[in-house]
């Protein structure tokens, strides 16, 4: 008798183990897609036993994720209720991320998961390969189809308690939207996760779809007594018979023939350019009609349409959707020092007078929470807010993730390729954090899409108009930095066209009408500060400034018994001032240089790795290896 099939589990730890211990490509073991992400990983500077950080981003990245993120959270609402409900009894947490990879919608089975899992499982973290390494999700994103992962599947150790089925949501205009994700820690068979993944991502498209504007949608199926079938071809059209947009499997059907519309990969398609006969004559014949209506494709082939929405009498379309627009803020967070605002009110004539702004101050001093104030009150504000933080990615990825890329640009391109967040911040605001960190490669072409207001995507000449208003923001000291030779004085007059600077908290002079605000934002308005407690928080130097100080709220506000005013001693980390010096410098730095050197020299130069050793997130240790430079 033969023995009987190894399980997927027992394939994929074959699997992990000819690759991670011999460089063997795992052949027919596990799906190609997988070992792709592994590829990618592997040259990516990636080891399995790297951490891997579950971090949010901050919270007016997170604001402008969901508000880019409506119409798709909108469409998904019923349809990732009805999937949490089926699988949140086998375990299973559901997820949807954008199309990027940053999770915007979590919910199933969660509360009683373990750590890591709650800690995955949070709006704004960013689950993309290049931050979590293979997983369903990534790969979802990366290959454009439903996948599943299990746990020894996972590049990283870390992630190898997850077992995960993954599908891309495509919106109506081929792009993609996001993907849904189902997860547990369990590996039990996971029969039928992989349909229900995909089933709901297509209800998500159908909402999608519905949500676009339109005059008239068709449902085309090759059964007139099942119009709405699983097939779900879906098609778009203008009052005039233009196509506006085909679902993927209506574009797939029909071939090259549906590449058109608003893709603008040619010329606009027109319902003739499809079917037989007039347009208007079949709109009449489905108001006419109590069912499904013949239509001839050119290729002879006949299908069956029906009204998948009202068949309007030949309504205009409505305008293009827009962005919806971020809450007006018409009041500027305190900052504890009267000069702040006054500056960021002139800073905003200077955005409305299309200068870009630059936004200086030491690290956590609120040069991101300004960035967003200025977004939300400049005329840009209906429009999306995209940050990037030039510190936080390795140099190999900036580029691609600044301007983009077309499929096939470079090994380990997302299929499909991926806009840039230069283009994605058309129509709104582009913030570039840590610029002073941007490579000088990248500077020069950062500097020509400024002066032109075109850009294109890596791997492709075809270039494209974008347009937005610019916010930077550095902790270095540009005018060092250009001094230098890392930073160039064409690009720096670029992007200085009115200049904030934060001061550090140590040197504001309002700290207590910011010490009280922040408080009453992170206590819901339910404490107050002792005045001891106050004069010990205005005795300390901050070096971390109000990211610090946050923290020491937060943590007070935690731990003290509910309703008493915060004393002294609910501050245990604030360390007498001599004692908290504001940056290393003199031994301290050349302590850190050293440990820097030993652990990069104990891990062959591998800054993952050495990062771990240190103890410090790979983030900050590019950022100490770039200041050496
Ligand atoms: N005026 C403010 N009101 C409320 N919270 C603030 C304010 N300024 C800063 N914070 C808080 O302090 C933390 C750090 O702020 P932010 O991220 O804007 O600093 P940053 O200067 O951009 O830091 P980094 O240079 O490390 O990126 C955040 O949690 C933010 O919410």
């Amino acid at each position: 008798m033969n023995p009987p099939a190894p399980s997927p589990l027992e394939r994929a730890i074959v699997a992990r183990q000819a690759y991670f211990e011999h460089g063997l490509k795992p052949d027919d073991l596990i799906d190609e897609a997988i070992f792709r992400s592994w590829t990618r990983c592997t040259a990516a500077d990636r080891r399995e036993r790297d951490p891997v950080e579950f971090e949010p981003v901050g919270r007016a990245m997170l604001r402008g994720l969901l508000e880019r993120g409506q119409p798709l959270l909108q469409a998904a609402a019923g349809p990732l209720d009805k999937l949490a409900r089926a699988v949140s009894g086998a375990g299973y947490a559901v997820l949807m991320t954008d199309g990027a990879g940053y999770a915007l919608s979590v919910g199933g089975a969660l509360n009683d998961r373990p750590h890591p899992m709650r800690l995955a499982f949070r709006q704004g973290v960013d689950l993309s390969e290049g931050a979590i390494g293979t997983s369903a999700m990534s790969c979802a994103l990366s290959e454009r189809r439903a996948i599943r992962v299990f746990g020894p599947e996972h590049f990283f150790s870390a992630t190898r308690m997850f077992h995960c089925a993954a599908a891309p949501i495509l919106a109506p205009d081929g792009s993609l939207a996001g993907v849904v994700d189902i997860t547990r820690d369990s590996p039990r068979p996971d029969f039928g996760a992989l349909a229900l993944v995909s089933q709901c991502a297509r209800a998500i498209e159908r909402e999608l779809f519905r949500a676009r504007p339109a005059a008239h949608t068709l449902t085309l199926s090759w059964d007139d007594s099942r119009p709405e079938d699983a097939q779900d071809l879906l098609v778009a059209l203008g009052a005039d018979g233009e196509i506006l947009g085909m679902n993927e499997q209506a574009r797939r059907f029909l071939g090259e023939r549906g590449e058109g519309g608003d893709h603008g990969r040619g010329a606009a398609l027109h319902f003739g350019d499809l079917f037989e006969g007039r347009f208007q004559a079949c709109m009449d014949a489905l108001r006419q009609a109590r069912g499904p209506v013949p239509l001839r494709l050119h290729s002879g082939l006949c299908l069956f349409a029906s009204a998948g929405g009202p068949v309007q009498p030949a309504l205009a379309a409505p305008p293009p959707a827009r962005p919806p627009a971020a809450p007006p803020q018409t009041v500027l967070p305190e900052f504890g020092d009267a000069g702040i605002p006054r500056q960021l009110e002139t800073a905003l004539r200077a955005l409305a007078n299309h200068l870009p702004v630059l936004l200086l101050g030491e690290t956590g001093s609120g040069k991101e929470v300004a960035a967003d104030c200025l977004h939300r009150r400049s005329p840009r504000a209906a429009g999306p807010l995209v940050a990037l933080n030039c510190a936080a990615i390795p140099e190999t990825l900036i580029e691609s993730e600044l301007f983009g890329h077309v499929e096939g640009a470079y090994t380990g391109a997302r299929r499909g390729g991926m806009p840039g967040k230069i283009e994605l911040a058309d129509g709104g605001s582009l913030f570039l954090d840590e610029i002073g960190d941007m490579p000088m490669a990248l500077q020069a072409r950062l500097l020509r899409v400024l002066e032109t207001r075109e850009l294109s995507r890596l791997g492709s000449t075809a270039s494209r108009r974008v347009d937005f208003q610019l916010i930077c923001a550095t902790h270095r000291d540009l005018q060092q930095a250009m001094g230098e030779g890392r930073f160039r004085a064409d690009l720096y007059y670029r992007i200085a066209g009115f200049t904030v600077t934060l001061p550090p908290l140590r040197e504001r002079c309002g700290l207590a009408a910011l010490m009280e605000a922040l408080l009453a934002e992170v206590s819901a308005g339910h404490r107050s500060l002792a005045p001891a407690a106050l004069a010990r928080l205005l005795a300390h130097p901050w070096p971390g400034n109000a990211r610090e100080l946050r923290h020491a709220l937060t943590y007070a506000h935690t731990v003290a018994e509910p309703g008493r005013p915060l004393q002294p001693d609910d501050f245990p980390a604030l360390a007498p001032p001599q004692a908290a010096p504001a940056a290393a410098s003199g031994l301290l730095a050349t302590l850190e240089e050293e440990a820097i050197q030993r652990a990069l020299k104990e891990t062959s130069g591998k800054v993952a790795a050495a990062a771990r050793l240190l103890g410090m997130s790979r983030a900050t240790l590019y950022r100490r290896l770039r200041g050496r430079r």
